[in-house]
């Protein structure tokens, strides 16, 4: 088989593990469970839908049988007199033509009434499993959002999108054609089973003898596809994941020149993909020729008996009379009754694969959610901004402890800077105030209330962080701004773009406001997105602020903006900034240095220096980059801006 280009040798692939594998529910069928949850309020369609496609079924059978009655009470010479099932003697016209037209006439009707079933089912199924799909899919994405950071620490985010988007998919598509086929069809083969007795019951039983074996045969395809399918189903997630981080990282990909590394790796997804396909297919393709011989030997069998029975009387161990009329609607009977028990294989494919999905659409909401509203969670008013950690101890889900007892207060409207090596804790213990994670030990507070008790959203609302990955979404500058602070007027968005230093270089862009800027604010530069994030956080108006400072470093006239707008937006609030270069936080009213998660210096600029420690040689290393002259710069600039600010 050829898989398009081959891995390049140099390259060696280690099998990625699967971590969304664990996040599936097996407990109750999920099937039934969508039904459960979420089928409830548009039931009705789908009883309208199910209802006439039951009548659809049921009018195809008018033609064959009205057929045979007039094959045998109208052009055979002596045959049974013309009778047709659940009407009147007396409504049955005895002249010939007029039997002719009639029976023309009920073709005729079915056909119509055959066509109007139809509809209605398209319309009623449709309906039902699109709202069905449409709640599911909402539901689900919400639910997602509120997954604990742990869950997208460790995401592949094509996963999580083949959920939402093929899994989803997949059901309604279970819903719309599968489902209401699977009832028509054993209502069918019921249906059909008691007219082929009526019929007939010895012939019956001769077509009937294939139905205990096509139902084991079928059973025993469902238990082996299952699995298949389920892997399968972790394998388009895999590919999508491959598919969407490429993509995410195109510019990695070309500066670091991997695209053949990319290729093989791309390669490697698919082939999995395609191996998985293929293992279902393979079994696929033995199973349903194998049901459609069945069925054909019980077809034949039918046949064989029947046309015996009709050339030379009773076969075997047979009694009674066989008319050629009724033999005919036999043996159409018999076709549309193994016909779609041929193609039961079918829907117990899209059964067992909308089955896969829904497990793993469950497998979301089944996960543990720990940072979540207390139940009598506190909602603070008036923030004062005073913020305290007492002996904090916290690991992520890999069990490594990243804090030792770190303890610090902060005033409110003060500023405590977090230094120290990277990998130091900085950005975690941070992270801990707006309550990403919970800590392991020890408690965080927010005006004297530990940020547990608190409810989710008015802690968020409390506390701004700006990161130094700056998000920006597709869309216009304007929406990139006023991102979590909806409600602000004109005037109060381009004020705070004014303060972040960001107005003037957004009415030089083309469309000013209303220019898009892009997938990831990819059409703006490093410091245009940052001046951008920090307009936001302006306009948020956070009592309490969390500042990850940038590490990438921009022009020096960009730098000053940049400081600039942020001593405005740290002016009066109480402020943790992540501090990478020490020049910026010399100001701060308290600098924790941090080594190894633990707090191994505070204090001011001064009282560190003079300790000569870890932040002195920190220091000192930097003062090798930046001159002690531009940091008299500055120093200049900052106090002109703060007076500035004072004076107003
Ligand atoms: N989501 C995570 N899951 C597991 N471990 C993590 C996670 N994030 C960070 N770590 C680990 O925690 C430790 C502290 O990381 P953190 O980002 O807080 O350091 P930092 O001091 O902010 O570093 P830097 O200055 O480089 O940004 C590191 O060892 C890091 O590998």
């Amino acid at each position: 088989m050829n898989f398009g280009r081959v891995q390049p040798k140099e390259h060696r692939l280690e099998p990625e593990s699967n971590p969304f594998d664990d996040y599936r529910d097996t407990d109750r069928d999920p099937l039934v469970r969508i039904f459960d949850d979420y089928g409830r309020p548009d039931l009705h369609w789908f009883g309208v839908g199910l209802l006439a496609s039951l009548l659809s079924r049921l009018v195809s059978l008018v033609p064959p049988l009205v057929l045979g009655i007039a094959i045998d009470s109208v052009f055979t010479p002596g045959g049974p007199a013309y009778s047709l099932p659940l009407v009147p003697a007396s409504w049955v016209p005895s002249a010939t033509t007029d039997l002719v037209v009639l029976s023309a006439g009920l073709v005729l009707a079915a056909f119509a009434l055959g066509v109007v079933f139809s509809w209605v089912q398209g319309v009623g199924l449709s309906l039902f499993s699109n709202r069905v799909q449409h709640a599911v899919r909402t539901d689900t994405y919400a639910l997602m959002q509120r997954l604990d950071m742990a869950f997208f620490d460790d995401k592949q985010t094509g996963q999580v999108m083949s959920v939402l988007n093929n899994d989803v998919r997949n059901l309604r598509t279970f819903l719309d054609n599968t489902l209401s086929g699977a009832i028509q069809l054993v209502v069918t083969v019921v249906g059909i089973a008691g007219i082929l007795f009526y019929l007939n019951w010895q012939l019956a039983l001769v077509t009937l003898v294939a139905v205990p074996l096509l139902t084991v045969f079928t059973l025993r395809f469902m238990t082996t596809i299952r699995p298949l399918y389920r892997a399968l189903r972790s394998s388009v997630g895999a590919l999508n994941t491959r598919l969407e981080n490429n993509l995410s990282g195109i510019e990695v990909i070309k500066t670091s020149n991997t695209e053949t590394y990319e290729e093989a790796r791309v390669t490697e997804a698919s082939r999995d993909y395609y191996d998985r396909t293929w293992a279902v297919v393979k079994l696929e393709y033995l199973y349903q020729p194998s049901m459609e011989l069945l069925a054909g030997v019980a077809f034949a069998a039918t046949f064989v008996i029947g046309g015996l029975w009709l050339v030379s009387g009773p076969p075997l161990f047979f009694t009674g009379e066989l008319y050629v009329g009724e033999f005919v609607t036999f043996l159409f009977m018999t076709q549309r009754f193994i016909d779609p028990l041929a193609g039961a294989g079918r829907i117990v494919n899209a059964y067992e694969n909308a089955r896969a999905s829904g497990e793993r659409i469950f497998g979301l909401s089944a996960l543990p959610v720990t940072v979540a509203d207390a139940e009598d969670a506190v909602v603070l008013d008036d923030v004062r901004g005073t913020v305290e950690y007492d002996s904090v101890d916290f690991s992520y889900a890999n069990g490594v402890p990243v804090l030792h007892d770190v303890s610090f207060a902060v005033e409110p409207g003060q500023t405590v800077a977090l230094v120290g090596p990277t990998g130091a804790g900085k950005s975690t213990a941070a992270k801990l105030l707006l309550r990403l994670y919970d800590v392991s030990d020890g408690s965080v507070t927010l005006d004297g209330v530990d940020v547990r008790h608190l409810a989710l959203d008015s802690l968020r609302s409390a506390v701004g962080y700006v990161s130094q990955d700056v998000y920006l979404f597709d869309g216009t500058v304007r929406e990139n701004l006023v991102y979590g602070a909806f409600d602000a007027t004109e005037a109060e968005m381009v004020a705070a773009a004014e303060a972040a230093e960001a107005h003037e270089f957004v009415e030089n862009l083309p469309d000013g406001y209303d220019t898009r800027i892009g997938e990831r604010g990819v059409k703006l530069s490093g410091g245009q997105r940052q001046r951008i994030s920090l307009a936001r956080a302006m306009l948020q108006d956070p009592a309490v602020l969390v500042l990850d400072e940038a590490t990438s470093a921009v022009d020096t006239e960009t730098e000053l903006y940049i400081q600039r707008a942020l001593a405005r937006l740290t002016e009066g609030r109480t402020t943790v900034v992540i501090a990478h270069r020490l020049s910026t936080v010399r100001h701060a009213d308290q600098i924790l240095v941090l080594d190894g998660g633990r707090v191994v210096e505070r204090g001011t600029h001064d009282e560190l220096l003079a300790l000569d420690g870890l932040y002195a040689t920190l220091w000192n290393v930097q003062a090798g980059a930046l001159d002690e002259a531009d940091a008299d710069i500055l120093d200049a600039l900052e106090a002109r801006d703060r007076d500035a600010l004072k004076t107003g």
